[in-house]
């Protein structure tokens, strides 16, 4: 099931155009990292896919509605955590649910619906923050926690909202070494999560873009790996998609084995770096062909 479609799209600066041509289908429960060399336009297609900067050609679908605007359908997570100070872990993540759900007249004038809704809004924060692995710090305010800490707060209360897709942008950029292994490690988490939703022919309940300038984190975290260069066979400028392919998938108990991906990550530099290798890059664009060819066999297998 499609998630996100993105077709034809361009976009355009004034007069500098960033991205050309783009187009990519998301499907539900994918977590698709998305890689390329420093300003080529990776922020620009998230903000697009957010709402914030419509493409200026083309078009971007989350679910069956056209994005023209920012709506909660499509959530997004920073580098730089975006929570309030004044508010606890759980206070954080609840807040989303908070405006969405009830208006300033109803909090005043409706106090006990109110406070029964509230009730319950704190307890799915509870929830999202066990899921975020963070359930002893929910009473704990941001600047009690470390910056791992308080990027899982700001996952958690991206998540609670339930958006079709959730975007990434370097979420673990400002971590050191070991935090940005925990996050990774929560990530595959949720990843777990949707494979389980799949056994139970539920509908997988995390789809999730990431942008990462970090190579083993693209290959360990995601099952899809997206680079987006400057490539076009007609000169034209602004990136395109230049490799798709799926990920080797890890568990959350597995050690992070560096080895099951170090060819891949060769291929990628040179998809995204070599001009020879871009010249054939519809040939690493393979993602749903594979994925395809997966199922057929998996069908096929006795
Ligand atoms: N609001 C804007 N106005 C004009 N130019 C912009 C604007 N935002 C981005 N750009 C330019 O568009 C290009 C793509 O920027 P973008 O931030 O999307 O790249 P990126 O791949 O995310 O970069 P990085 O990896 O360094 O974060 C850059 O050359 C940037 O200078």
């Amino acid at each position: 099931m499609s998630v996100l479609d993105i077709v034809d799209v361009s976009h355009a600066y004034g007069p500098k155009k960033v991205l050309n041509q783009v187009n990519l289908r998301v499907g539900a429960g994918q977590i698709m990292a998305l890689i390329g060399p420093s300003g080529c336009g990776k922020s620009t297609l998230l903000r697009a896919v957010l709402g914030t900067h419509p493409p200026t050609f083309g078009q971007i679908l989350v679910g069956d509605c056209q994005v023209t605007a920012p709506n909660r359908d499509v959530g997004i997570v920073y580098q730089h955590y975006s929570l309030y100070d004044f508010l606890t872990a759980r206070e954080n993540v609840a807040f989303g649910l908070k405006l969405d759900q009830t208006s300033t007249p109803f909090r005043v004038f409706n106090y006990f619906g109110w406070r029964k809704l509230r009730k319950q809004h704190l307890e799915q924060a509870d929830d999202f923050l066990q899921k975020v692995g963070l359930g002893a710090a929910r009473d704990m305010y941001p600047n009690q926690m470390s910056g791992g800490m308080r990027q899982r707060v700001a996952i958690a209360q991206a998540l609670i909202m339930q958006p079709k897709i959730l975007l990434l942008d370097e979420p673990f950029g400002a971590l050191d070494e070991a935090m940005r292994e925990e996050l990774q490690l929560m990530l595959l988490q949720l990843y777990a999560e949707n494979v389980q939703a799949r056994e139970e022919n539920r509908t997988p309940p995390h789809t999730i873009v990431m942008v990462t300038h970090e190579l083993n984190e693209a290959l360990f975290v995601s099952d899809r790996v997206v680079g987006l260069s400057q490539y076009h066979a007609d000169g034209a400028n602004g990136a395109t998609i230049v490799y798709d392919r799926p990920a080797p998938v890890f568990k959350p108990d597995e050690p992070k084995d560096i080895s099951r991906f170090v060819e891949q990550k060769e291929e990628l530099i040179r998809c995204i770096f070599s001009a020879q290798f871009q010249h054939d890059h519809l040939k690493f664009v393979t993602f749903w062909d594979e994925l395809e060819k997966q199922h057929e066999e998996a069908a096929g297998s006795p």
